[in-house]
């Protein structure tokens, strides 16, 4: 193993070096965490590009055991399909050509996928190939779809290995790096934290590779501009983003409520240390709460597409017992929304009481009022969800 754990100086203070300190400490955030996200870079999947490294992710799994076992949801977002197709393809050098990139991805992902399943099921526990483009996330139904199945996976203990679908993608719709792609798997299921392991210890006030004097950071505020200035690209020939593309991705997670963890992917028990609440490498704390932040999308939606109106038992359900809307309690619905669109709730005196995205379009939510949800696949020829809008994607907005 060649990596290089550089003797930086230790941790500065926040305030001398120009960024400011958040309002939760890290152990408040990591022993809350409930839900996480995973990351893990190339060159320590690949062990940087030697082949898969069969005892790290052995290690990782294990980890992964500790946490699933102390009842936490884990999501496992892992690079190295191409790193480790072109080992197994025997290209000594990167590709420059897409299509060469995504044969070598095709090559090397049944082998990481196929580790990982291996050494997840000697924890018990199950796993998931799950492949993401970026088109899956930016369609409304398509997002709403991910949503589910992920959401459905951890609901049975299964723990999804997700990475790009680099076979598929086309250099615009790339996320171009799985550090985005776990900030967005993050947003997606709204995680409470995203871990990003790498070969560094965390963030640090320059490359190390470059500054070797450089300054440790231990904890932040996600998305404070200072951090950006700080980052550089990859340093290792396997690795695509570098620290610049985990700084956005902690601002991006942020952007949910989620708080992100860069620290070095094998320091002894990495995982179970920080949901203990062991400040181990940088910690970027989010400024906004779960809620908070998913407040903050829904009022960002200002164009609602429709409303529904419900019976004041519905609305004393959502006011008062946080529970989902069913298609029982609605009453009326006016627009013409889809799937995945944002729709007010009104009171029956035309009061709105809430807002959330629509599981049905406007057609199918109008055959579905007063209809308890055992007749959703009855009447529409399919049932996606039980509920008219589910309470995670709901907010109260009068009460
Ligand atoms: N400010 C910084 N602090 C720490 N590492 C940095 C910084 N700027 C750039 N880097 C580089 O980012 C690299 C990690 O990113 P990358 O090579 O993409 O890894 P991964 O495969 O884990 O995503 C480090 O090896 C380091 O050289
Ligand atoms: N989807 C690509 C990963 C690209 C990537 O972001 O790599 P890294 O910067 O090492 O996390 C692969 O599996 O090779």
């Amino acid at each position: 193993m060649t990596t290089v754990i550089p003797t930086a100086t230790d941790a500065i203070p926040s305030a001398t070096a120009g960024w400011s300190l958040p309002s939760r400490t890290p152990a408040q955030v990591l022993t809350a965490a409930r839900r996480i996200v995973v990351k893990v870079g190339s060159s320590l999947v690949t062990n940087e590009g030697r082949g898969l490294d069969e005892s790290a992710i052995g290690q990782w799994a294990r980890q992964l055991g500790v946490l699933a076992r102390g009842g936490r949801e884990v999501v496992m977002v892992s690079s190295g399909a191409i790193a480790e197709g072109m080992k197994r393809l025997g290209w000594l050098s990167r590709p420059k050509e897409l299509h060469e990139l995504q044969a070598a991805a095709a090559v090397g992902q049944m082998g990481l996928a196929q580790m990982w399943e291996t050494k997840l099921r000697q924890q018990g526990l199950g796993s998931a190939q799950v492949l993401l483009t970026h088109a899956d996330l930016a369609d409304r139904e398509r997002y709403l779809n991910a949503r589910s199945t992920l959401l459905t996976l951890l609901a049975h203990g299964v723990v999804p290995v997700i990475n790009e679908n680099d076979t598929v993608v086309t250099d615009e719709i790339k996320f171009g790096d799985n550090d985005t792609l776990g900030a967005l798997v993050a947003n997606l299921i709204e995680a409470d934290l995203l871990v990003i392991l790498t070969d560094q210890r965390g963030l640090y006030t320059a490359d190390p590779r470059k500054q070797p004097d450089a300054a440790f950071v231990q904890v932040a505020r996600a998305g404070d501009p200072a951090l950006e200035a700080m980052a550089g690209g990859a340093g290792s020939r396997v690795g695509t983003g570098g620290m610049i593309t985990k700084i956005l991705a902690a601002k991006r997670a942020a952007g949910s409520g989620a708080s992100t963890v860069i620290a070095w992917g094998r320091e002894p028990d990495v995982l179970p240390r920080l949901v203990a609440g062991e400040p181990i490498g940088t910690c970027l704390v989010a400024d906004s709460t779960k809620q908070q932040a998913r407040k903050q999308w829904m009022a960002d939606h200002l164009q609602l597409r429709g409303a529904v109106t419900v019976d004041a038992g519905a609305v004393a359900k959502l006011l008062h017992e946080g529970k989902s809307l069913l298609p029982i309690g609605m009453t009326a619905v006016d627009g013409d929304f889809q799937r995945g669109d944002v729709i007010a709730v009104r009171a029956p005196d035309g009061r709105e009481i809430a807002r959330g995205l629509a599981n049905y379009a406007a057609a199918e939510a109008r055959l579905l009022c007063r209809r308890p949800s055992s007749e959703i696949e009855r009447l529409l020829g399919y049932a996606a969800e039980p509920e008219m809008i589910h309470r995670d994607n709901l907010v109260v907005t009068a009460r």
